[in-house]
């Protein structure tokens, strides 16, 4: 069921057919998204289907069933054209492979611009009907998209996520949340590419994720950042992915007073949803619109206090504070993953402190 938004078309004709020389091009398994900069073309397979799209179109699709089923393999069939056997190993959370063009027959139907998630995740809604070949898959699979991110093509701009392969010694998940339109996208992007993604603002639909390593006392450490959309209608979908994030990163926008006040529904949320020991930060972010202000400081700093959280002001747009709020989780996720007996706990507070006290912290102006 396709969000009919940004443009985006897709017409199904008929009933599927699919040539036998069908072939996947570029095919990746991996946390995270990557760019490939390819054309998008409208396409047809022998006259049975008819699909037309535009390359703001995101596909994402869960595989659903008991353990032991074939979800796994079904997928890595999908995406390797290849039957992995052997000892069973039970997918532990969630993963996905995305796939960036596939060709059929004489057209290309290139997803690169948006990819193909194909969630693999034992219980979940959405479970589609499927047939058991990947040319097969892919079609049974297009036209079921939860619909794209808005800034999907943003992120491509920045070329590429490197950190597909890159080692790392532990991984944590971090999610960011807030109404819409208080900034987590583009703080996001601030953190992932040290850009700001200015002009028309478009919505995030639903949820998606950029990885990131950064170092920490000499440990690799990877955070999974998911972006999730602020509008209320994408809730539930949300609600789903606080489960198993160490981290959450709660977003106000200092320039409207109605994104503050609900931040108390929001941490109701939290306390619902996510980890009792979850780490949360809270942020008031477009500090650089100084005149438009409407929220002090203060009132954020005494929110924040009122339930025990850290908190620090930000500005995507200048990079005020970006890196110091995602290296202070990560410092804090992980001494409390790998932290020595004989170290000292770390304090997240003081440690926001001192480098806040810095002179050169923590602009990327
Ligand atoms: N001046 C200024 N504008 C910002 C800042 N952060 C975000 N914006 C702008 O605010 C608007 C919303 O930003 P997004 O990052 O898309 O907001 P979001 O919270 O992800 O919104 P949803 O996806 O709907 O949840 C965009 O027009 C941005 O350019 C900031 O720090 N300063």
């Amino acid at each position: 069921m396709p969000y009919p938004e940004h443009g985006e078309k897709m017409e199904f004709t008929s009933e599927v057919e699919v040539a036998d020389d069908a072939e996947v091009l570029f095919p990746d398994s991996a946390y995270g998204s990557s760019a490939v900069d390819t054309d998008t073309e409208d396409s047809k397979t022998q006259s049975t289907v008819t699909l037309t799209y535009d390359e703001d179109i995101m596909h994402k699709t869960i595989l659903v069933g008991d353990s032991g089923v074939g979800k796994t393999s079904l997928l890595v069939q999908f995406d390797q054209g290849k039957f992995i056997p052997g000892s069973f190993s039970a997918t532990v959370g969630i993963g996905f492979t995305e796939l960036r063009s596939v060709r059929l027959d004489s057209s290309t139907f290139d997803i690169s611009r948006s990819g193909l998630h194909l969630l693999n995740q034992t219980r979940a809604s959405l479970p589609p009907v499927v047939h058991a070949s990947r040319e097969r898959l892919l079609l049974a699979w297009m036209p079921i998209g939860l619909g794209r991110t808005g800034h999907e093509r943003d992120f491509k701009k920045h070329a590429g996520d490197k950190t597909i392969n890159e080692y790392f010694d532990i991984a944590f998940k971090v999610m960011l949340l807030g109404d819409s339109a208080v900034g987590k996208t583009c703080l996001l992007v601030r953190f992932k590419d040290g850009a700001f993604l200015g002009g028309n603002f478009i919505a995030t639909v639903g949820i998606d994720f950029r990885n990131k390593v950064v170092t920490v006392d000499s440990m690799k450490v990877k955070l999974q950042i998911w972006d999730t959309a602020g509008q209320e209608r994408f809730r539930s979908v949300t609600h789903a992915y606080y489960r198993d994030a160490q981290a959450l990163l709660l977003l106000y926008d200092i320039t409207r007073k109605s994104s503050f006040d609900n931040i108390r529904a929001w941490l109701t949320e939290i306390h619902e949803y996510a980890q009792k020991d979850v780490v949360i930060m809270l942020l008031g972010n477009k500090v650089d619109m100084a005149t438009e202000r409407v929220i002090k400081r203060e009132e954020g700093e005494k929110l924040a206090k009122e339930y025990g959280v850290p908190f620090m002001e930000t500005s995507a747009k200048t990079g005020l504070n970006v890196e110091l709020a995602f290296h202070a989780i990560a410092k804090e996720l992980k001494h409390r993953a790998a932290q020595l007996p004989s170290e000292p706990k770390f304090q997240i507070h003081d440690y926001i402190q001192q480098q806040n006290q810095k002179p050169s912290c923590c602009s990327m102006v």
